[in-house]
């Protein structure tokens, strides 16, 4: 059964485009961690868009992959979590895996620059909007094999997935049945999909886990390739938006409260009432794991 977060979290959603430089991404990365920072010296959680470090290109994911451990993305953010002591959902990147195929892939850091989850995008996204929209992450990535769910320190379990993920509501089910209180993706839509669907994603997963969900999506890049939707976004367990971003460059800051996901729950019992009499619970013999 799902349990509340375990405290008052204060999160900020850094909402930025990359460039075909992946140094300059980074960097880009770290002067938006210490511009949240500045703002708001007491945030619990940092958390970056999909794909942070590169283009979001079929045919560039194998010029942008890394190895995890060891690459530079993961050690800046491992870094940077470290030295101020602050928990960070890395978006995601190209991870080089220990196979040699590539993978989509999220990493979050602990206060002390600990890796506590990986999460590799389990549903690639292979979509054909004649004459609106193609894409084809199969052709160029692999995917991930399994749920992924992890503690964070002092703030409660959290579920990760990424972007396509979120419009399979499995991972989320899976998540909030082991006990998460947040389920967090950063994601990538798009000018063509996230008019219609990203918002409503977002609150259909709140309203069926009772969770808190957070989307972190990259800005619209004025220097063209793939259009973001934007609108990074926090939703609380009742389903209501908390705070949505534009589509430009931006930070949104949030503070998730225990007390509304213990009142959403307990008003509206839901996790006491299913009934696998009559269909499976699916996170049974889930396959999951933080790492
Ligand atoms: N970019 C994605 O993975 C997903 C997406 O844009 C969509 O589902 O729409």
């Amino acid at each position: 059964m799902s349990v509340p977060i375990a405290k008052s979290i204060k999160v900020a959603l850094l909402q930025f485009y990359a460039g075909s430089d992946k140094i300059a991404n980074l960097s880009k990365a770290k002067e938006y961690f210490l511009k949240a920072l500045k703002k708001e010296p007491d945030l619990d959680l940092l958390v970056l868009p999909e794909c942070f470090n590169s283009p979001y290109a079929v045919d560039q994911f194998h010029n942008y992959c890394e190895r995890i451990p060891g690459g530079e993305t993961t050690n800046m953010l491992s870094k940077f979590a470290r030295e101020n002591s602050i928990n960070i959902i890395g978006g995601s990147f190209p991870e080089l895996g220990e196979d040699g195929n590539v993978y989509n892939t999220s990493l979050t850091f602990n206060k002390s620059g600990e890796i506590v989850a990986k999460h590799r995008k389990v549903h690639l996204f292979d979509i054909d909007i004649p004459g609106k929209m193609t894409f084809k992450e199969s052709a160029s990535l692999h995917s991930g094999n399994k749920a992924t769910v992890f503690d964070l320190e002092g703030l409660g379990k959290f579920g990760l997935a990424i972007c396509y993920d979120i419009r399979f509501p499995e991972l989320a089910m899976i998540a909030s049945r082991r006990g998460a209180g947040v389920m967090c993706y950063p994601g990538a839509f798009n000018t063509v999909t996230g008019p219609k669907f990203w918002t409503k994603f977002g609150v259909a997963r709140a309203i069926d886990n009772q969770n808190y969900v957070i989307l972190c999506s990259p800005a619209r890049n004025p220097n063209g390739g793939y259009q973001a939707y934007g609108h990074s976004m926090v939703v609380d367990p009742n389903g209501d938006v908390l705070i949505e971003a534009g589509h430009g460059e931006e930070i949104v800051y949030a503070e998730l409260d225990p007390q509304v996901e213990i009142d959403a729950r307990t008003s509206i019992p839901l996790s006491s009432q299913r009934r696998f009499d009559i269909y499976k619970d699916v996170s049974k013999d889930a396959v999951t794991s933080a790492l």
